[in-house]
């Protein structure tokens, strides 16, 4: 479980401060893989690197279950942050030092008895699917390899909680799903809990449990993917399914549909068109599975305007949709 409370971090004085961290708090359940995303500059590093108290906040706190990382400093420190792995965007492996090399160094730097390294770094190496690779070097693997490595050599002392730092960043849409999928199975066997940033909102799809977007240091909008999906206006919902904005002659009414969960199967649009009779334009859609569940939005322009739309809307609305205009109607 991680729990970061009110974490406020300013960098620089006076007129060159810049607020990186301002007043967040986000909880991990155990076992959760929690995303958060946000433009350039908007955080996200700052608040990795607070979990393990690599940068240590001006006020607030951090608890990795039960631990109070923020109250320890020297070699409690040190000691506590052999529960939190870490992987990188670009991989950080020793370039003269063989795979099983590596992760094993990872073991020595967590004070693991010499003795019990080859063997813990090796099985490290099988659960991340390069059981015959340990031999190899980094550059004779390709970027998808050395971030199983990277995963590996975070997982060799075996954490409690896994910080992931645009780990698929650098990787190309197919490898970036395996080493998801890697991510997750490994998530599952292990019982870790996931903090990871990115600014990929595929990464966000097809992993997370939950998300939060962040803002100028803040967080602006947090919850369970499901949820988050179901909120009338929601930002980190419109990030996760852009649709092209309606052109000026579509309408009178453009309305979005959001499909979460149980609603998502059904015909809803032969429905509206059977029994509104109205001959309803599909303008975009996106439907995709999100934290196990399917879901999606539909934007659809309408054209009936005034009380014979919010006839429609209210329809679709008591079937459990989450309907909202973008032309004409009233919220
Ligand atoms: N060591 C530092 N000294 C001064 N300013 C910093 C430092 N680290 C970060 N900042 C500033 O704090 C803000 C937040 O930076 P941070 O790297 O956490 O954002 P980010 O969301 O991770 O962005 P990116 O995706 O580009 O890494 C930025 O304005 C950045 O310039």
């Amino acid at each position: 479980m991680i729990e970061l409370r009110n974490l406020r971090k300013t960098y620089g004085h006076g007129p060159r401060a810049v607020r990186a961290l301002d007043d967040v708090s986000i909880s991990v359940p155990a076992g959760e893989i929690f995303g958060v995303v946000g433009r350039s500059g908007a955080g996200k590093s700052t608040l990795l690197r607070t979990v393990n108290v690599l940068e240590r906040p001006d006020s607030g706190t951090v608890t990795l279950d039960g631990t109070l990382m923020t109250g320890l400093e020297g070699g409690a420190l040190r000691q506590a942050r052999r529960s939190v792995g870490m992987v990188f965007q670009h991989f950080n492996l020793l370039a003269n030092r063989s795979i099983q090399q590596n992760v094993e160094f990872a073991l020595e730097a967590a004070r693991v008895p010499r003795g019990k390294r080859a063997s813990q770094a090796a099985e490290m190496l099988d659960l991340v699917g390069l059981k015959d690779r340990g031999g190899a070097y980094p550059a004779q693997l390709s970027g998808g390899q050395k971030q199983r490595v990277g995963i590996a050599r975070a997982l060799a002392a075996k954490p409690r909680v896994l910080l992931s730092d645009e780990a698929t960043s650098a990787l190309d849409p197919e490898t970036t799903e395996s080493i998801l999928d890697l991510i997750r199975s490994i998530n599952r066997e292990l019982k870790l809990t996931v903090l990871l940033i990115t600014h990929e909102m595929d990464v966000v799809k097809r992993i997370c449990d939950s998300a939060a977007l962040m803002e100028n240091g803040a967080i602006v909008e947090q919850g369970e993917l499901v949820e988050v999906i179901r909120t009338p206006g929601s930002k980190l919902a419109a990030q996760l399914f852009p649709l092209a904005a309606p052109a000026d002659d579509e309408g009178p009414t453009v309305i979005d549909i959001t499909f979460a969960g149980g609603t998502a199967d059904r015909p809803v649009i032969a429905r509206l068109a059977r029994e509104h009779e109205l001959d309803v334009s599909i303008l975009g859609a996106t439907v995709e599975r999100i934290a196990g569940t399917q879901a999606g939005r539909t934007r659809l322009a309408l054209p009936v305007a005034g009380e014979a739309a919010a006839a429609v809307v209210a329809d679709l609305r008591r079937q459990g949709l989450i309907v909202e205009y973008l032309k004409g109607g009233a919220a």
